[in-house]
């Protein structure tokens, strides 16, 4: 499949009066057109500032330090605002978590979404504008669109604002959706239409989308692909079916074992132990150690490369070292044996 988006050896950090925050370091993915991939991990390791870089939509304290960033294979690393500008709303597009800061709740959803088709698609007459807000309403499930389109947003439920910022956000036909934490806001029920909405219109649009999530139960029914993000890297990125099935980093047992699913029958829930560590001087090694129980020696002098598991399939962890010790992970449907030392 064609490769939508590329980032390649992504660094980014902030200057503060702290010192350099590493927010993203060293990331590398790709983005094929028409796929849901899920960027999942615990909440300061860098998910929203790597789709902020994408979009350089960075605050001015921020650099992007090295790398590069290919969308349909032309480089934008370097492009200013200007540039930025030209490309953004047809290319990219995004859903945030709080649908309200997307919404002004007291005008006509019908004229939003209008609003948003006009910027992008200045020629259309009236009548062409409001037969695409009636598409984009029936899209998103908003139900007796010709109703609707005089109601604001006030008057809506928590899923139904998410819906019309997923009109508004498709009106512009973008190649890629961003949705940062699309369904935190919104109970469990609702969080499950929203992620089949995203799944139903990735298929029928071929809208490749980045969905952003602390939780990797949640993007289990949207994703193709998921990369668990730790302390500003990818640690491991696979199919949905590589990371759920056969997860090979520590971190991301951890996260897995977190889920309330893997706590059924115990009276807590589990949770990682300690904290992420500071992204001003972190760690040297794998910055996972000090919570990982799997630790090896190494982990706390050496940074893990990414060790190549299948096709599709990377995890950045000592454990995939062929001088490893034998261990069986806590979580995962196969039982994987390391060799050890011997
Ligand atoms: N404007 C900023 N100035 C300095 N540091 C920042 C700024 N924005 C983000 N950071 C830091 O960058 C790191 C990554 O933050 P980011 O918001 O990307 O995390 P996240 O994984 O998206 O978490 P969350 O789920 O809480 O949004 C954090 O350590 C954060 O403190």
């Amino acid at each position: 499949m064609e490769k939508i988006l590329e980032v390649k050896n992504l660094s980014v950090s902030f200057d503060s009066p702290k010192g350099e925050v590493q927010a993203v370091r060293d990331v590398s993915f790709s983005l094929k057109k028409g796929e849901v991939l899920a960027i999942v991990g615990e909440s300061g390791c860098g998910k929203s500032v790597l789709c902020k870089s994408i979009m350089k939509l960075l605050p001015k304290s921020a650099r992007i330090k090295g790398g590069s960033i290919l969308v349909n294979g032309a480089d934008i690393t370097g492009y200013k605002e200007r540039d930025m500008a030209k490309i953004r709303g047809k290319v990219f597009s995004m859903i945030f978590q709080d649908p309200m800061t997307s919404l002004n709740p007291t005008i006509k959803i019908g004229e939003q979404i209008a609003e948003a088709i006009l910027i992008h698609h200045r020629k259309k007459t009236k009548d062409q504008v409001y037969k695409k807000v009636i598409e984009l309403m029936e899209l998103v499930g908003i139900e007796r669109p010709q109703e609707r389109y005089h109601a604001c947003p006030y008057h809506f439920s928590g899923g139904m604002r998410q819906r019309s910022v997923m009109a508004i956000a498709l009106a512009s036909d973008p190649d890629i959706l961003f949705a940062d934490e699309p369904t935190t806001a919104l109970d469990v029920t609702i969080q499950a239409q929203i992620l089949d909405l995203l799944r139903e219109i990735q298929e029928k649009l071929g809208t490749a989308t980045v969905l952003v999530s602390h939780d990797l139960g949640v993007v289990a029914r949207a994703a193709d692909r998921v990369a668990v993000m730790y302390a500003g890297k990818i640690v491991e990125i696979g199919t949905a079916e590589e990371i759920y099935y056969d997860p090979r980093h520590p971190y991301t047992w951890g996260l897995m074992q977190s889920l309330p699913y893997f706590s059924r029958g115990r009276e807590q829930l589990y949770t990682i132990p300690g904290m992420p560590p500071s992204l001003i001087n972190p760690p040297k090694g794998d910055a996972y150690a000090a919570r990982n129980e799997y630790a090896l020696g190494i982990d706390y002098e050496e940074m893990p490369p990414m060790f190549q598991i299948s096709d599709t399939h990377y995890a950045a962890t000592w454990l995939l070292d062929k001088r490893a010790p034998r261990i069986i992970p806590p979580v995962g449907g196969k039982r994987i044996e390391y060799r050890s030392i011997g």
